[in-house]
């Protein structure tokens, strides 16, 4: 029977042309198997408990409702890195744009017209000067797929890097030039900032990290971007520093009516991964996790499920999303020993409040199958079982 896999927001072609024909129908139902998203809002969209996995094309999952989809056992990707280096390319325009009012006269110069136009653009160029990024020290907060790019760009371009990311990955960390001092509290960071520029998730944790407390440690020179997420930089703050004179710039991707028209204020429509190259990247990432999940029950790139790799070489595969209680492997094992069923391979990893079995066998009858599932499933810890044939 072919799987329903349902799209959400713009998805390159390229992704979806990853999933086979034979295999696949794509938007054809109303209960689909799986879901393909970028910034759709889950937390406003409804999807049951039917949708066995939700992959967003990008990396802020923020917009999906983690902890629903757990309890569920709705497995949730993300797509790590695909979009980073357009966000790192946009993170450099506007730090240059910050202070060099290149678009203001590129304005002026279309209005210049007639016979002395030579004449005219070399005399009013003079209000056009700006100054450049390099020698200014830029504070990065999260050294992840962005930020880590963004430091090692800037610091191409002569800027004094800082980076700031208590939580690094060791991959991440291996990136980064030794080059790039690392602040070891947020307060030894903003006093040096020319630039701060913020890549990080949005969690509770990371709410309003940036408040009037943070601002008024910052330069009142300082431009301020935020490319993470809404409520990661608390508005009205910034606005008052704006206002004050506490603070030169904020620039972000994010926009709403608090700071919309402000002349302190730079504005872009969320287009930080909005390349074609991160847009195919994202999908086809997207495409090849959710496949790899749907027909072999390999999990990778999970923000909410623990990464399990186990090759598919035997006849049957059973996997068991459960709560990560004790006994559960015995509980699980002792149903199949009682139907007779030899393992021949087995992997249990858990996450949080979360586990996941797989379990590889030979051989077994329909019937039979169909029984050890329902059994299976009476566990009341077990949240989800799936048969998968080779
Ligand atoms: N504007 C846009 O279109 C885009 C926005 N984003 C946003 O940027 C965020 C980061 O993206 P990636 O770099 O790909 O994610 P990532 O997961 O590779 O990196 C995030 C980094 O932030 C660090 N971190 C978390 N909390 C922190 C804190 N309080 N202080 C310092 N560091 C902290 C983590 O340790 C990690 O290294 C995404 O979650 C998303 O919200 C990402 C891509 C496009
Ligand atoms: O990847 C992310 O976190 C982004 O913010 C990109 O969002 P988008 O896929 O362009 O709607």
């Amino acid at each position: 029977m072919k799987q329903d896999i349902k799209t959400y927001n713009v998805i390159a072609e390229e992704g979806l042309a990853l999933f086979p024909k034979d295999q696949y129908r794509i938007n054809q139902s109303d209960k689909p198997t799986a879901l393909l998203i970028r910034s759709q809002d889950m937390h406003k969209t409804y999807f049951g408990p039917n949708v066995l996995a939700i992959a967003r094309a990008g990396a802020g999952v923020n917009n999906i409702p983690l902890v629903q989809a757990t309890s569920n056992g709705t497995v949730v990707f993300n797509t790590p890195g695909s979009n980073a280096n357009a966000v790192k390319e946009l993170i450099i325009t506007m730090l240059i744009l910050a202070n060099r009012p290149v678009i203001k006269s590129i304005d002026w110069a279309k209005k210049v017209v007639g016979a002395d136009v030579s004449l005219q653009t070399e005399e009013g160029k003079n209000h056009f000067a700006g100054t450049e990024i390099a020698g200014k020290t830029l504070g990065v907060i999260g050294l992840g797929s962005v930020g880590s790019r963004v430091a090692q760009a800037a610091g191409a371009l002569g800027m004094k890097v800082i980076g700031y990311d208590p939580y690094i990955s060791v991959e991440h960390a291996w990136q980064l030039s030794n080059q790039i001092p690392r602040a070891e509290k947020l307060s030894d960071l903003l006093p040096q900032c020319d630039y701060l520029t913020i890549h990080i998730p949005y969690t509770e944790k990371n709410k309003n990290l940036i408040t009037a407390e943070q601002l008024k440690q910052m330069k009142s020179s300082a431009v301020l971007l935020n490319y993470s997420r809404w409520g990661i930089v608390n508005e009205k703050a910034v606005v008052a520093a704006l206002d004050n004179g506490e603070l030169q710039k904020y620039v972000t991707d994010f926009s709403s009516n608090t700071i919309i028209g402000h002349p302190k204020i730079v504005i872009t429509p969320h287009i930080g991964g909005t390349t074609n190259e991160a847009e195919v990247n994202g999908a086809k990432m997207a495409a090849r996790t959710l496949r790899k999940y749907l027909e072999t029950g390999n999990i990778i790139n999970s923000v909410n499920f623990p990464t399990i790799e186990m090759p598919f070489e035997a006849p049957v595969r059973l996997t068991l999303i459960h709560q990560n209680v004790p006994n559960m492997v015995g509980r699980i094992t002792t149903i199949l020993a009682d139907e007779e069923i030899n393992i021949d391979n087995m992997i249990n990893r858990s996450r949080d409040t979360i586990a996941y079995t797989v379990i590889d066998t030979g051989m077994i009858a329909e019937s039979l199958l169909k029984k050890i599932k329902a059994r299976l499933l009476q566990i009341p810890e077990v949240i989800r079982v799936r048969a998968l044939e080779k």
